[in-house]
């Protein structure tokens, strides 16, 4: 294992302790961005189910509230029960962090694709193994892998996946999910609904990961990362949409509008589908990576709109919602 050096899209802080296993996943997850007119209009809402809101502290005014989280981030926000066990971080939050939690628990985002129906959420804990596979075996694919090293690829995934949760809801992982057309089903063939795709969302400095790869983006702007589709669901508009709903997370939760993510060069789909999207090459690698086997990948950067809704009304607004959008 010594040998292997991989550079794509990760920055495993776990990894770099262990150098023996030095496999550093960082950039062939750009993202994914087309422009299809075909797509339907999409619905995403971020909300807390009306019957976990009595718990909820009191919520004030946010900025004040991101300033407070900055200078005192332990500041006690009692306890936090109500959340469901995937948003539970084991650490005591402030009340900032906890609207934000709120609103990642109701986060949803809908759409109707030509050839199924697809939504995103936050990954819950008892979704994390198959997660894992498909980075894993994304991983692979992108690195070239043989399949002899899927086993290890899932151990740091996996590794690196619980470390991101620890720091929610700075950052987190969506998953999307797709369910066929009926009429597309051959005879026989059950209505299935499977995990197709994945995305991390940083989303401010302390969600940045502690060693992100070069081109080095601002650690307190948002970033994406770690995007893939499987590969039997590629073309239907998927990733696309993992990229959309990225995006209005960050609209929502962030207070920077200027996303970032890296595309490695060689990537043409991704780079294309970022185009698409309307992000722009800031800086490129030197040709210097090569030295440390790694691709030379692009940082690409997007300015979102000014939105008028903040976290806090975002929970509250959506509170009337939550039922319908728990998926
Ligand atoms: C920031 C990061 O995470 S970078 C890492 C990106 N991830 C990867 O490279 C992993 C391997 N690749 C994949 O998983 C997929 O190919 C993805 C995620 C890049 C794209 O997912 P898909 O669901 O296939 O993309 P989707 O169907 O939504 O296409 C979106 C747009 O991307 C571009 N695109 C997607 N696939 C291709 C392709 N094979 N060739 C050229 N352009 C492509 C197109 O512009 C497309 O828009 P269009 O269909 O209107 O032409």
């Amino acid at each position: 294992m010594a040998a292997v050096s991989i550079a794509l899209a990760f920055s495993f802080d776990s990894l770099k302790q262990n150098q023996s296993t030095k496999l550093t996943l960082s950039s062939r997850y750009p993202s994914l961005y087309s422009s299809r007119s075909h797509r339907r209009s999409s619905l995403r809402f971020a909300s807390l189910p009306s019957s976990h809101s009595p718990s909820i502290s009191t919520a004030t005014e946010t900025g004040e509230e991101e300033q407070e989280e900055e200078s005192t981030p332990t500041k006690s926000s009692g306890s936090y029960d109500f959340l469901e066990e995937t948003f539970r971080t084991g650490r005591f939050l402030s009340n900032a962090e906890l609207e934000k939690l709120k609103a990642l628990e109701g986060f949803a985002y809908f759409q109707e694709l030509e050839s199924g129906t697809m939504w995103i959420r936050v990954m819950r804990q008892d979704e994390m193994d198959s997660t894992v596979s498909l980075l894993a075996e994304s991983f692979g694919e992108s690195m070239m892998l043989p399949s002899g090293y899927q086993s290890v690829l899932r151990f740091l995934v996996k590794q690196y996946l619980i470390e991101r949760r620890e720091v929610l809801p700075h950052a987190v992982t969506l998953v999307g999910f797709f369910r066929r057309k009926t009429d597309s089903l051959s005879d026989g063939e059950e209505e299935v609904v499977e995990m197709a795709g994945t995305v991390e969302v940083c989303l401010d400095k302390r969600g940045a990961n502690a060693s992100p790869p070069s081109p080095t983006p601002p650690k307190e702007s948002p970033y994406v990362c770690n995007m893939t589709v499987k590969e039997d669901l590629r073309r239907r508009g998927i990733g696309w949409h993992l990229l959309k709903a990225s995006e209005e997370l960050i609209s929502q939760l962030s207070t920077s509008k200027d996303v970032y993510l890296h595309c490695r060069m060689v990537d043409e789909a991704p780079f294309n589908m970022y185009k698409k999207a309307g992000y722009e090459v800031v800086k490129t690698d030197t040709v210097l990576v090569l030295l440390m086997l790694q691709r030379r990948k692009h940082l690409m950067r997007k300015k979102l709109p000014p939105t008028t809704t903040s976290p806090s009304d975002v929970v509250e607004s959506d509170n009337d919602l939550t039922s319908s959008v728990n998926v």
